[in-house]
């Protein structure tokens, strides 16, 4: 079948060219003339025959909200739009209901993988009406992952792709992930540096690696972390800095509004947060105030960098 791309940076180029590793015809279109197979949304629409699907793969909030707004104005009943972006799941509502007016359907895909996606296959949660993701399947088809017969997966054909709901169940299936996606990093993470702080542990990078077979703990992530190490065994070449795109936020988010319980991964969250503080503004409260209190002893600010007056 055909489809039209929009957005080929690291995820949407590697999505392109799995999709037409599977046989079908990619248009794709981005910004970057030369990442485009054409030079604009409108050509997009044009180089497709009805009834279209549309996978959208920019950045999440306004670039995507734009995008599909111009769809909107492009496409026609019976059209697909799939977003295939980390946009929040709130979002999804109104942009197929923007859509609807026009009858062109919308589908949210939660797209995990990464750069390996190309290689490995990309995880999909997809949400929408039945009708509008079966418009889409062969697409979906092509970029999960093959089944892995060897696999004692209980999953079984189930790995990899999950018709999850609704409109937005796509999305908050990922977002869920991605929220598991920050604890477990944040475990790995604590568990290396204790490993690090002690002596008697000899080789650190030796025992991460060891953990990758036979242990409960083994997993992709852990697999990563292994890379990371032997390319730079004491991650000396980075600093602790770690961003975060707003998926962790959304989780601890609905987790409040839901009252469950989410020591972990608001943990995680928060630990990004303290990454990006140099110094932090809480623990010289605390300082002070042990000082206060206590007459305890408190570390000197370096002294300020003296202008130079020249
Ligand atoms: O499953 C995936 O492939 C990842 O979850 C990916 O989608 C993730 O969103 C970004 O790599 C960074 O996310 P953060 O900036 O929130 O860490």
């Amino acid at each position: 079948m055909q489809l039209g791309l929009i957005g080929l940076g690291k995820m949407g180029g590697n999505m392109r060219e799995r999709v037409r590793r599977a046989g079908h015809e990619v248009v794709g279109y981005d910004r970057s003339p030369e990442l485009q197979d054409v030079d604009s949304l409108e050509a997009l629409v044009g180089a497709l025959q009805a009834p279209r699907v549309v996978w959208v793969m920019v950045p999440a909030g306004d670039p995507t909200r734009e995008t599909v707004e111009a769809l909107g104005n492009l496409l026609e009943a019976g059209d697909v739009v799939v977003d295939g972006g980390n946009s929040k799941f709130t979002d999804d509502k109104v942009h197929a209901d923007l859509l609807a007016t026009k009858g062109i359907g919308y589908v949210d895909a939660g797209v995990s993988g990464g750069v390996w996606g190309l290689q490995n296959g990309y995880a999909l949660m997809v949400g929408g009406s039945k009708e509008d993701v079966a418009k889409v399947q062969p697409i979906f088809d092509a970029l999960k992952p093959p089944v892995d017969k060897e696999s004692d997966s209980p999953a079984g054909e189930g790995a990899g792709f999950v018709h999850a709901g609704p409109v937005g169940a796509g999305h908050f299936a990922k977002m869920v992930h991605n929220g598991i996606e920050y604890a477990m990093m944040q475990a790995y993470g604590e568990g290396y540096e204790l490993l690090a702080a002690v002596d008697l542990i000899e080789d650190v990078p030796g025992v991460v690696a060891s953990w990758t077979q036979g242990t409960v703990i083994r997993s992709w992530l852990l697999d990563l972390l292994v890379r990371a190490l032997q390319e730079d065994p004491g991650l000396d070449d980075i600093t602790g800095w770690a961003a975060d795109s707003g998926e962790g936020r959304w989780t601890v988010e609905q987790a409040i509004e839901h009252a469950v319980p989410m020591p972990a991964i608001s943990a995680s969250l928060f630990a990004r947060f303290s990454s990006r503080q140099d110094d932090s503004p809480t623990m010289k409260a605390v300082a002070a105030l042990r000082n206060q209190f206590g007459g305890h002893a408190v570390q000197a600010a370096k002294a300020r960098e003296v202008e130079d007056p020249a």
